[in-house]
């Protein structure tokens, strides 16, 4: 995952998105420049019941809140149960929903959600399935929906196509771990053009002066990634994670949002008493849902377990 992170940063300077790619050793001399400027059209903005990401956030600034957001993946155990799940989950507080794509090789992930997106691929979930899901449930969710996909099934559909689809189906944002140097630029210039907040992620290894360039173009709020490796429930968050945030901070004014690792409400209380503005949960959630007898268990027990954590940062 780390590695990832390292072969592509950027820096965001003025008014122009300005791409300094960095690969992953790089030196002055092989220091790529691309540079483009992002005017979204108003004609492409699309309005849409709840508000996305940055506005998301702003509201429990001023409440003094810290956003709880899940991540569940897509189709497991069926599509059906995800449509309830979201529901379950936004009726029980959730800020944000992360909603993962599955993928056939999920490389970022750990065993829980790669078994999740074997289940979901194996059921014939697919990309349009997902999106006809969304375009059903995001009227009846009042948090919105940053949708987690590797980097291929947006090569698959052209990038302009995939982010006026997903913004079609009412995605606010967007989480690509694995972007190749080069797709970035026409990675952010569509999801502007579109009103898509696309998330980027940084991690404990990444030196400060790329973790700036990564917290300056991130839209809608910074992934900082607690612990190097996989995905995968942890039983406890490195310490680390408080002086990343306090380096983040000091870097950035946009809301941080900590993943990797977060399973249990003293977890949670924990990393927002770190000052984090939202915790990030996911394997703990899709083992739920896709180790339960039935969907319908799955459903109760993933009720409770988000309500747990919901209290714990109340
Ligand atoms: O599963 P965890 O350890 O709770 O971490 C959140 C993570 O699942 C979610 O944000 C995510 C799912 N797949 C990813 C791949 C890369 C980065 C992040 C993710």
């Amino acid at each position: 995952m780390a590695s990832f992170l390292k072969a592509t940063h950027f820096i965001h300077s003025s008014n122009k998105l300005e791409y300094y790619a960095f690969p992953h050793s790089y030196n002055n001399t092989q220091r790529l420049k691309i540079s483009t400027s992002v005017k979204p059209p108003m004609a492409a903005l699309t309005t849409a019941p709840t508000v996305g990401l940055s506005e998301t956030f702003a509201r429990l600034r001023k409440q003094g809140k810290v956003a709880l957001i899940p991540y569940i993946t897509a189709g497991d155990p069926d599509m059906s149960t995800t449509a309830e799940a979201l529901k379950v989950l936004d009726r029980c507080g959730s800020d944000i929903i992360e909603l993962g794509v599955p993928y056939s090789d999920p490389l970022a992930d750990g065993p829980v959600i790669q078994a999740a997106a074997t289940r979901s691929l194996s059921r014939g979930t697919n990309f349009p399935k997902v999106l006809s899901m969304l375009k059903d449930v995001v009227p009846q969710l009042s948090c919105p929906i940053a949708l987690f996909t590797y980097y291929n099934p947006i090569l698959k559909r052209g990038t302009e196509k995939f982010m006026a689809t997903v913004r079609d189906a009412g995605v606010h944002g967007l989480v690509v771990p694995d972007v190749p140097l080069e797709e970035t630029e026409t990675l952010r210039k569509e999801a502007a053009r579109h009103n898509i907040e696309l998330v980027l992620l940084t991690t404990p290894t990444t030196p400060t002066v790329r973790m700036k360039a990564i917290t300056e173009a991130s839209e809608g709020f910074v992934y900082l990634v607690s612990s190097i490796g996989v995905t995968g429930a942890r039983e406890s968050v490195s310490s680390k994670v408080q002086s990343l945030l306090i380096d983040i901070k000091e870097a950035t004014s946009k809301p941080v949002a900590v993943g990797f690792g977060i399973s249990k409400p003293e977890h949670v209380k924990q990393v927002a008493g770190w000052g984090a503005d939202g915790v990030i949960v996911g394997s703990a959630m899709v083992r739920i849902l896709g180790e339960a007898k039935s969907p319908e268990e799955g459903l109760k027990e993933l009720e409770v377990f988000a309500t747990s954590l919901k209290s714990a940062l109340s």
